[in-house]
């Protein structure tokens, strides 16, 4: 069933209040002075009173707006707690029930059935759409419609030679009547000015995400897109709406109070920056040429103040780039609406629609009047998150390039045994492996900051990044970083999924993270668009057992060195004769699903919330 789309006509606009409230409505009531007193002091204080008025009503509102946000972030931490303990409850339920039948079962029969009741239990969550759409059983059966055709010579192809062509980019696509992929930007017809702009930056070859991504998403269909670290995933999903806005702008220009056409959502603010920048240079690129509209953007993310913003909302508004609480909060204060928003891409989807953000997804969806094009990115995409994901779009492709959670191979991976106390020395020692700029990763917020410290009394030019530092410092060091007035970055989680920094030479893992897909998304900041780049991993004792076995399986995919003390950890389930298959939980092809460390981690997040520990980091 499709819904009947909201037209937008200008003769029936009502006169509505406007969508943005400027900062001088929010200024208090002041107490009545006569008007010729009121004249004298506007005088002589025109000049310095005016702007400290503006920059204190400002600074409040900003501080409102933080105000809010940790609000809105405390209460997503208690729903996470408590959809984690039901995931555990569930988990455990099923264990204790089986118990009594696993008696007469073989070890590898046994192990199989628990894993597939626990992810039974996981699948059985609602599927990501509005409440509204879930109550009245709206259930949509056929993708959007858009204008846009594959060129004849394209459409003409037989499917064979589709599927050669797919095979020798290593794309597998699944789903319904594929669109065709195509070998460059101008057969896509993408418009001449945005494609002599990529080639400006290099950028003149599809990589094969978006050469089989771009055509399905410009065809107007729900899709999950899994490919590497660094391999172009942000062009795949921009520049499909980008299209989308510039076709609506040419049927009927975006005025104030209308818009946008399309949301892309991301789990950081740092890498909605990062994206929303990105789209600002498409867009000014096609601007620039004179035959294209001015698209406007808008980049919606907890820490910044709206206020500066607020000339945006002036005009029609085309794309929004967001981290979902700010979004929400911006949808629930009627900044803008969804009315006519027909395209939602989430970058980093497993980690959105994974515990956590799946309910503000949900709220997200709810704000939606109408179907919607949804897309799904990332580089790593457990089995237990594409069934899901497949359950809540209509008809979707998937394209995946490379197995889901695969290392990126341009990654010369090094796993080397430090113990805990020599980390520090050496850790200068792997610097001068290459020259900068290098990140150094670490787990722990105190560590991170201890390593920056360290580090800035050796004289090395480094900053650092973790969630507890402010916003103002978080854009100071990614800046500095970012224009190579910093040789070196320290960061926890933070950092690692989805930036794009500029030909990092070397990351350094000063602390293995307890999950593979955080691993894989860590190296990946090296060895980005073809180049190659080197990872130094330290581990030791402290380093969980399952841990190291994700990591033997995952070189050993990746065809790299496997040092001895990896080589010497034994698979219990090898001796049991299984196939190894990704744990769908996490993806990692140590363990399966009843030990996989995702599901211990939010068990003992579960035990500190009790404690009432502050679990505040999320980074
Ligand atoms: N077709 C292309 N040819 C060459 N370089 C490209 C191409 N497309 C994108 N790039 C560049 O590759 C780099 C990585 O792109 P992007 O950040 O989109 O990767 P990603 O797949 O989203 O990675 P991650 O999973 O880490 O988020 C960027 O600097 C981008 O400019």
């Amino acid at each position: 069933m499709s819904e009947p789309a909201i037209k937008r006509r200008r003769t029936q606009r009502s006169p509505s209040p406007p969508l943005y409230k400027l900062d001088d409505e929010n200024d208090n009531v002041e107490l009545y002075v006569p008007v010729a007193q009121r004249r004298q002091a506007k005088l002589a204080k025109l000049t310095s009173w005016g702007n400290s008025r503006e920059q204190t009503a400002r600074q409040k509102q900003q501080e409102q707006e933080e105000r809010e946000d940790e609000e809105r972030e405390e209460e997503r931490r208690k729903e996470k707690a408590r959809k984690e303990r039901t995931l555990l409850m569930e988990a455990q339920e099923v264990h204790s029930k089986k118990a009594q039948e696993d008696a007469k079962k073989t070890e590898q029969e046994k192990a199989e059935e628990a894993d597939a009741e626990i992810l039974a239990a996981i699948a059985s969550r609602r599927k990501l759409a509005s409440d509204l759409e879930l109550a009245k059983g709206v259930q949509y059966t056929e993708s959007l419609k858009t204008s846009w055709r594959p060129p004849r010579f394209v459409a003409e192809r037989s499917e064979e030679q589709h599927r050669r062509l797919r095979e020798k980019y290593h794309i597998i696509v699944e789903g319904e009547d594929p669109p065709p992929p195509i070998e460059n930007f101008t057969d896509m017809k993408v418009p001449e000015p945005l494609v002599k702009f990529l080639k400006s930056k290099r950028i003149t070859k599809p990589t094969p995400i978006q050469l089989q991504g771009i055509p399905t998403a410009f065809a107007g269909r729900d899709m999950i897109g899994i490919a590497f670290t660094g391999s172009g995933k942000t062009l795949a999903f921009c520049l499909p709406l980008i299209m989308l806005a510039l076709e609506e702008e040419a049927k009927l220009p975006y005025i104030r109070g209308e818009g946008p056409v399309g949301v892309v959502l991301c789990p950081s603010r740092e890498l909605a920056t990062q994206t929303y920048e990105n789209v600002l240079t498409w867009t000014a690129a096609l601007a620039k040429d004179g035959k294209y509209p001015q698209l406007n953007t808008l980049l919606c993310i907890g820490g910044i103040s709206m206020g500066d913003q607020s000339h945006v909302l002036t005009k029609g508004l085309h794309i929004v780039v967001a981290t979902p609480g700010r979004l929400i909060d911006m949808l629930e204060k009627r900044r803008f609406t969804f009315d006519n928003c027909k395209y939602l891409c989430m970058d980093e989807a497993d980690r959105m629609i994974d515990l956590g953000f799946e309910e503000d997804v949900r709220n997200i969806m709810s704000f939606f009047k109408r179907q919607r094009q949804t897309l799904l990115f990332s580089a790593t995409m457990p089995r237990k998150i594409q069934d899901f994901a497949q359950q809540s779009l209509v008809k979707p492709v998937l394209v995946n390039v490379g197995r889901a959670g695969a290392a990126n191979l341009d990654v010369l991976q090094v796993v080397e045994y430090v113990k805990q106390e020599a980390k520090m020395v050496y850790l200068l020692e792997c610097l001068q492996k290459t020259p900068p700029p290098v990140i150094i990763f670490s787990e722990n917020k105190n560590e991170v900051d201890d390593i920056q410290e360290y580090l800035l009394l050796k004289g090395v030019e480094a900053v650092a990044i973790h969630g507890s530092k402010t916003q103002e410092e978080r854009q100071y060091a990614i800046k500095s970083f970012k224009s190579g007035a910093k040789d070196v970055m320290v960061a926890s989680g933070v950092a690692s999924k989805g930036l794009d920094f500029n030909d990092i030479q070397h990351v350094i893992i000063f602390s293995m993270p307890k999950e593979i897909e955080d691993y894989v998304h860590q190296i990946g900041r090296t060895g980005r668009s073809g180049k190659t780049g080197i990872a130094t991993t330290f581990v030791n004792m402290s380093t969980p057992e399952q841990t190291l076995l994700d990591l033997k399986y995952l070189l050993l995919e990746a065809g790299q060195k496997v040092p001895p003390f990896l080589q010497s950890i034994e698979d219990p389930r090898a001796a049991q004769g299984g196939s190894l298959k990704g744990c769908p939980v996490c993806g990692g092809l140590g363990h399966g699903i009843s030990n996989c460390p995702k599901l211990e981690d939010a068990q003992r997040r579960q035990m500190a919330s009790h404690r009432g520990a502050d679990d505040k980091g999320g980074y």
